[in-house]
Formats: structure tokens, C-alpha cells, sequence
């Protein structure tokens, strides 16, 4: 039953992806529907980013109150609404409105999905569960880049956003049908597991465990809960915690993905549009053997993941130095390297996730996943701000060049230092409270110390 609930939830965000990610395979179609140059195909991006930041707040809010089933069938149905205008418009300004309710319908998703997986899953099989869920969202890029795409080509521009509506439609009856926020009792726990999570009161917060068995944390039915989630869930440090872990590793990826990626391999390191293209299905294959290796690591070493994502942005940020810093075109295999660190950062930004999810009581998690997933998106749109910024001043022609480029990706230092920052504040700040609540982190010295004496005793499991 877990695993059809957590199915359904994710088909629905597999569609969702692929309303997100459609209107980049068919960019040339769109600019010569609309009438507008390419680059301000751009605007459609930063809207729809901007839209979907926007709303992960009040959505959380929402799941909060109303639970997963519910924002699923209405993202999907308003997702629907948004490619039906798509496919029937001619016009630019109602062509964006399109997307801002596309947008809307996508920001349900991901986060209507994470918050279904500590419900119904143990404790140490959530931090997987979560990078396969990105994972497998991910695949809904492919569905636009082939199925759609040969619609478009094959029957035009309404007939192709028409069939993404009509999956939309499709996607909320079966999320109608085959979502539950909660179990009806808790699988795989004894009646004294349940009744020592309620024993703990409202306010219990799955625990930062050491890799035991932890049941599924008990989500109660909306009606039982009143309380107002927001003020509660950015008063706790480890929220802000996940929110900078996801700031700081998820921009550089999207930056480069989403928009100035393939400008720069072509343009400025003169490779062809299909090389261009296979360092793109690299680094999401890259993504399908790190998702599961970090999910693995997080559950077995809690009490370092921040390590995890410290070290996948010191990865991504010697790649991109690596690469900027000479003035020539480097080698494939630089390249190569570039976008596996970039997809090491964006699945370490799913340990943000895990972060709210050991911070914040199950009723809160909805808002506190949101909360998180904006510190991603605000710091995407900064990014790929300040990159199309120093494009503009140093060439406000276009026709881009290498030493544009080097100088455009270097902005992205100002949402790497603002990100760090946080990071270790919030860092700080969440050891303190975790040490209120009687968990304190060992300094890694001795963390290490202790796991090689326990390899000696012939232990498998760090204390
Ligand atoms: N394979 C990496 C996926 C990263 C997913 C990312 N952390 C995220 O927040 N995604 C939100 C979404 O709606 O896709």
C-alpha cells in the first residue's frame, strides 16, 4: 500500500515535470508562435521559477491543513488548466498567464510527495526514498523531450499541449484515487510503537537516529490539527538549516540546466549541439548512481550530513574553477567532471529535506518542506539573474564568447558565499537546539575515532 500511494503521488510529479520542462523542448515552435526572439524565450523560464517559489510556502501551508491527496488533485487539475490556455493562446501576455498556472500547478508535486514518504515509510529508508523520488521525477524531462516532442512535430503546437492537458486531468483522478495522506494504522509497529510517538505529544520530531528502525511518523487527520504551522517552523534552526543546504547546492544546477548550460558548451567551449546534449544525459545518469548512494549515506550517518552537503559543494565549486580559470576551451573530460559535480550538488540539496524532516513535528512538515525548497529556487533565480546580468553588460549585443562566459559564471560566487554563510550559521544554530533536546554531535575527530575502534570489535554500525 506504501509503495502504490508513493507511485501514484510520483507519477503526478513525473507529469508535473514534464509541464516543466515542455516549453524548453519546444522553444523554437514558441518563439515563432509568439512572435518573440529567443532569448526572451528566458522570461518564460524566470517567470515560471518565480511562480513556483513563490507558491511553496502557501502550498506547504495548504498540505499542512488539507493533506497530500487534496493539493495533488487540485495541482493536477490547475497544472491541466494551464497547458489547455498554452495549447489555445496566440498571444505572449496570456501565453504567460498559461505558465504561471502551470507553475502553480507544478509547485504541488514534489513537495506533496515528500511529504507522503516519512507518513508511510520507516524512518531509514526515508532519506532513499527521497533522492528516488527526484530521481524518477526527473524522467518526466525525457517524456517531454520524446513522446511530446514527436507530437509537436508530428501534429503541431495545440494538438501537443492539449495531450500534456489531457495527462494532467488523467494524473488527478489517479491521485484521487490511489493517494492517502496517512495509513489507517501503522504498518510494520507494534500498538506501543504508535503509542510512544503520541506519548511524545504534538510536537514530536522524528529523531536524528543513528541508522535503527524508526516507524513512519504519525501524520494526525487535518481536523485534529489547529495550530498555525508557519511561525512554529521558521522559529527552528534546523528548517533554516535544510532551507541553506538546499540554497547552496541546488542554483548551480538549475543555472546551468534550466538555461545557460548549453549556450556556454557551445558558444564558449565550441562544442556541437549534440555533444552539448550528451553531457546532459551524463549528468542525469550521474544523478541515478549518486541519489541512492547519498540516501544511503544520510541514513546511516545522520549526524554528518552536513558534511555531505559541504563536500558536494567543495566538489562543485573546485569543477567550476577548474574550468573558468583557464582561458582556452577545456578537454572533454573537464566537461565530463563539470556536470557530475553539478549533479553531486543537486542531490545533495535533497538533504535539506531530511534536515526539516528531523527538525519539525509531522504536522509541520508540509510547510517545512516548502520552506526548504524556496531557499533552492530563490537562490536559482539570483544565479541565473546575475549570470544573464554580466552576459549583458560585457556583450549587450550577444554572440557570447569564452571570456564572457568565465566572467558570467563567476557571479555565482555571491550566491555561494551568501549560501555558505547560512549554511553554517544555521549549522550552529541546529546543534544547540539538537543538544536542548538531548542530542549532541560528537566532533568528527572522535566520531571517526570511535568507528574505527568499532571496526577493530568487529561493529558495522558507527555509535
Ligand atoms: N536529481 C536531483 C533532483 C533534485 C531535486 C531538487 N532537490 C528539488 O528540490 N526539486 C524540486 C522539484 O519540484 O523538482
Amino acid at each position: 500500500m506504501a509503495f502504490t500511494v508513493w507511485g501514484a503521488a510520483l507519477a503526478a510529479y513525473v507529469v508535473a515535470v514534464t509541464g516543466r520542462t515542455s516549453l524548453g523542448v519546444a522553444g523554437l515552435q514558441a518563439a515563432d508562435r509568439f512572435e518573440i526572439s529567443a532569448a526572451s524565450l528566458s522570461m518564460f523560464v524566470v517567470v515560471q521559477l518565480a511562480v513556483y517559489a513563490a507558491a511553496q510556502i502557501p502550498v506547504g501551508i495548504l498540505l499542512d491543513k488539507v493533506g497530500s491527496r487534496r493539493v495533488l488533485v487540485v495541482g493536477a487539475v490547475v497544472l491541466a488548466a494551464g497547458q489547455l490556455l498554452l495549447a489555445l493562446v496566440g498571444t505572449l501576455p496570456l501565453a504567460l498567464v498559461a505558465r504561471v498556472l502551470v507553475g502553480v500547478g507544478d509547485a504541488t508535486a514534489f513537495i506533496s510527495v515528500l511529504r507522503l514518504v516519512p507518513a508511510w515509510f520507516p524512518a531509514q529508508r526515508v532519506p532513499v526514498l527521497t533522492q528516488m523520488t527526484g530521481i524518477v521525477g526527473a524522467t518526466g524531462q525525457i517524456i517531454s523531450a520524446v513522446p511530446f516532442m514527436a507530437v509537436l512535430l508530428g501534429h503541431g503546437w495545440t494538438p501537443a499541449f492539449v495531450s500534456l492537458a489531457g495527462l494532467g486531468v488523467f494524473m488527478a483522478g489517479v491521485a484521487a484515487l490511489l493517494v492517502r495522506d496517512r495509513p489507517a494504522a501503522v504498518p510494520g509497529t507494534t500498538r506501543t510503537a504508535v503509542a510512544d510517538v503520541d506519548a511524545q505529544g504534538d510536537d514530536a520530531v522524528q529523531p536524528v537516529g543513528t541508522g535503527a528502525e524508526v516507524p513512519p511518523s504519525r501524520v494526525r487527520a487535518p481536523a485534529v490539527k489547529k495550530k498555525a504551522s508557519l511561525s512554529k517552523v521558521v522559529r527552528e534552526p534546523g528548517a533554516w538549516l535544510g532551507f541553506f543546504t538546499h540554497f547552496l547546492t541546488l542554483f548551480p544546477t538549475n543555472t546551468f540546466i534550466l538555461l545557460w548550460g548549453v549556450p556556454f558548451l557551445t558558444a564558449g567551449q565550441g562544442l556541437s549541439a549534440g555533444a552539448a546534449s550528451a553531457l546532459l544525459t551524463i549528468s542525469a545518469l550521474a544523478g541515478i548512481v549518486l541519489g541512492p548512494v547519498s540516501g544511503v549515506l544520510q541514513s546511516r550517518h545522520p549526524m554528518r550530513r552536513s558534511w555531505l552537503v559541504i563536500g558536494a559543494f567543495g566538489f562543485v565549486v573546485v569543477a567550476w574553477v577548474s574550468v573558468l580559470v583557464p582561458s582556452t576551451p577545456r578537454p572533454m573530460w573537464q566537461l565530463v567532471v563539470l556536470v557530475i559535480a553539478l549533479t553531486a550538488s543537486a542531490t545533495a540539496s535533497n538533504i535539506g529535506f531530511d534536515f526539516a524532516r528531523t527538525s519539525v513535528p509531522a504536522d509541520r512538515l508540509g510547510t517545512a518542506t516548502g520552506m526548504v525548497n524556496v531557499g533552492g529556487f530563490v537562490a536559482s533565480l539570483l544565479s541565473i539573474f546575475l549570470v544573464g546580468l554580466v552576459l549583458d553588460l560585457v556583450r549587450p549585443g550577444g554572440g557570447y564568447v569564452l571570456d564572457d562566459f568565465r566572467l558570467a559564471f563567476s557571479a555565482q560566487a555571491v550566491p555561494w558565499v551568501a549560501g555558505l554563510i547560512g549554511l553554517l550559521a544555521a549549522r550552529r544554530a541546529t546543534r544547540r537546539r539538537m543538544a536542548e533536546r538531548g542530542v549532541v554531535v560528537p566532533p568528527v575527530r572522535e566520531a571517526i575515532a570511535r568507528m574505527l575502534g568499532a571496526r577493530g570489535d568487529g561493529s558495522r554500525r558507527e555509535p
